[in-house]
């Protein structure tokens, strides 16, 4: 039965219906009932299918669930996604563009009776707390279940994302996907910008198939904001609670596995916390910001549940995250300890399971299997976990306006020349850093890892139009904020020494540099004018309890600005602006290019 009257809703799902020719529709209302049924039914399915899914031992990790994708099928696949504007201009230089119409021909015959003997799943889902004025709407069809059960986690799912549409608005994301037969050569992820549309087949992978994260709440979501005067970006948003008892909300852009679930989860060194610090999660992943009522910058996570890595989790590097994961959570392409029935991922612990069973499903001794210097779970293996799961989550989560954002963080991975922290000079040079972000590569999306890219504000694969745009509808909410505009400031954890390993032991010890944003961002510091940006004095980063970790020798790298490694950025950030962007049909705002007259100019005085 249909859970809606909008009759918008209800015309294209026909005509979803009549594509895919499935055997049977079930609208999800997100009832207790309905989930428990569908996890019977896809934990009954024979251990050869793909979709089967396995429930853990209810014991350590009651109504959680573990499932395994195709090993051609684990993580977002780039160059296989498309932003179809009217336009080619209109998706830019940052992202593969084919025309709606064309695109359309290619998928058509695709979905083209692709459900038959299968069911279709019709699932309201919300962006956002019902009721804020920040969250939207999206229904996806799809003719999986763990695409049902993980929605269920990570949106505000079922009937009550109706209510929030109402009878005839027609401002909802339309979702289609179908795993097909799970043909990588097959597979699409594309974003119809303009018509609030997105198609996915021939992948079960999350970042391809839940559709209410990366191509909703990012792809889609950015090209509405830039039209709305808001703004959706792929960050994390924490709170800090001083000894004051005020609270500091900050986001933090990072490419994908570069430590936004860690950082927004961080747990404060004994020393602070026992000064009364306290840090609190809003979001790990995305957040969507739009100017208050006071003119000031406030954000909701649209999301109600995490979608982490898990190798590297653990009690010690991210406590809070392994929380999450204890109490109905869905873990996807780790290994499985057989002989209790759990999972285990690389440094989980230090002792992988004997009787395992790897990410693509083969038993083996996993100690010996370790030994050999192999990987039992994937490096994209992830978990999907309810956010009201975590320990550390902010009493303001639900909140329907949002959190005022004091700081904007950006950052990636880089082994050399990136600070620890430095503060930008303004909101204008802070859109810069943004749009000079890059990062080496990590196992999120498929191809190389560990090669050095631009990754303009961690969205090069989610900016959803024309990224110079985008870098202009930055500096226009800039402009917008005026005096009330956060400060931006940029971070890098993963700064290496000769031998390679990291100076830095971020994790926790991160909150050492929260603290000197805020009190940046209050004024309590100063710092030092360099011709890049801010640097702390060292004597403002507070190494109590790390002295040793942290000798001056090597806070005084971290915090070194090399002028020589600083014109080899500059240079390649002008080769980047001409030859990537510019060249290439991105119309970089020219007060960008006057960042970097600016800084180049500063680094040959
Ligand atoms: N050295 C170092 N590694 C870190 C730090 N924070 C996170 N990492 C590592 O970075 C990897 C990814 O961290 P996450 O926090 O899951 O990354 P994310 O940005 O949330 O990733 P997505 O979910 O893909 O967007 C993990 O292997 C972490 O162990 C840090 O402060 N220092
Ligand atoms: O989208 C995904 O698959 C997971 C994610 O958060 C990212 O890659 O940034
Ligand atoms: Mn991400």
């Amino acid at each position: 039965m249909s859970l809606t009257k909008n009759p918008n809703v209800l015309k294209w799902v026909d005509e979803m219906v009549a594509l895919c020719q499935p055997e049977k529709v079930v609208w999800i209302d997100g009832s207790k009932e309905q989930i428990d049924a569908l996890i019977e039914e896809v934990t009954s399915l024979p251990d050869d299918s793909w979709d089967k899914m396995y429930k853990l031992n209810p014991e350590k990790y009651p109504n959680c669930l573990y499932h395994r994708t195709r090993a051609n099928d684990v993580a977002r696949v780039e160059d296989r996604t498309f932003i179809c504007s009217k336009e080619k201009k209109g998706a830019g230089p940052t992202n593969n563009w084919m025309a709606p119409d064309e695109m359309k021909a290619l998928l058509t015959p695709m979905y083209n009776g692709v459900m038959k003997g299968r069911t279709m799943y019709v699932i309201p889902y919300s962006m956002g707390p019902i009721g804020s004025p920040l969250a939207k709407v999206g229904v996806e069809v799809t003719d999986s279940i763990y695409v049902v059960l993980n929605m269920n986690i990570m949106t505000r799912m079922g009937k009550q994302a109706f209510e929030n549409l109402g009878d005839t608005s027609d401002d909802f994301v339309r979702g289609l996907h179908s795993k097909a037969d799970v043909d990588p050569e097959k597979r699409y992820i594309v974003q119809f910008p303009e018509e609030n549309t997105i198609w996915s087949i021939n992948s079960a992978y999350g970042g391809n198939v839940l559709l209410g994260k990366k191509c909703f709440a990012l792809r889609i979501a950015s090209f509405q904001g830039k039209n709305e005067a808001w703004m959706a970006e792929h960050m994390l948003i924490l709170g800090v609670k001083k000894p004051n008892g005020d609270v500091k909300y900050i986001t933090a852009a990072f490419p994908s596995a570069c430590g936004k679930t860690n950082l927004a989860m961080l747990i404060p060194p004994e020393g602070y916390k026992k000064d009364g610090y306290e840090v609190f999660t809003v979001g790990d992943d995305i957040a969507w910001m739009k100017p208050g009522k006071d003119g000031r910058l406030y954000a909701i996570n649209p999301e109600n549940g995490f979608f982490g890595v898990a190798p590297g989790t653990n009690a010690k590097s991210n406590y809070n995250a392994l929380a999450c994961t204890k109490n109905g959570a869905i873990f996807t392409n780790v290994a499985l300890d057989n002989s209790d029935n759990t999972v285990w991922w690389e440094k989980l612990n230090e002792n992988p399971p004997k009787d395992a069973t790897e990410w693509t499903g083969i038993k083996c001794d996993g100690e010996a299997w370790v030994a050999e210097g192999k990987k039992l779970a994937h490096p994209n293996s992830r978990f999907t976990a309810p956010a009201q799961n975590c320990p550390c989550i902010s009493p303001e989560f639900n909140n329907p306006e949002g959190v005022p954002i004091s700081a904007i963080i950006f950052g990636g991975r880089r082994a050399t020349t990136a600070p620890l922290v430095y503060q930008s000079f303004d909101w204008t040079h802070g859109t810069y850093l943004g749009s000079a972000v890059s990062s080496e590569t990590t196992a999120a999306a498929t191809g190389a890892v560990g090669v050095l890219r631009h990754d303009p504000m961690a969205m090069k694969p989610f900016i959803g139009y024309n990224v110079g745009d985008y870098w202009a509808h930055w500096l226009e909410m800039g402009a917008r904020l005026g005096s009330k505009a956060p400060k931006i400031f940029n971070v890098n954890w993963f700064r290496t020494d000769e031998e390679g390993n990291f100076l830095w032991p971020g994790f926790g010890d991160n909150m050492r540099v929260l603290d000197w944003i805020i009190k940046r961002v209050e004024g309590e510091v100063d710092a030092v004018e360099t011709p890049i940006g801010f640097l702390p004095k060292a004597e403002d980063i507070n190494l109590k309890g790390i002295e040793d970790e942290v000798p001056a020798s090597a806070l005084q790298k971290l915090l070194t600005v090399d002028k020589e490694e600083w014109k080899k950025e500059i240079a390649e950030m002008r080769r980047y602006y001409d030859e990537d962007i510019k060249a290439k049909g991105g119309n970089i705002p020219q007060a960008l290019y006057d960042e970097l007259d600016m800084i180049e100019a500063n680094l040959n005085k």
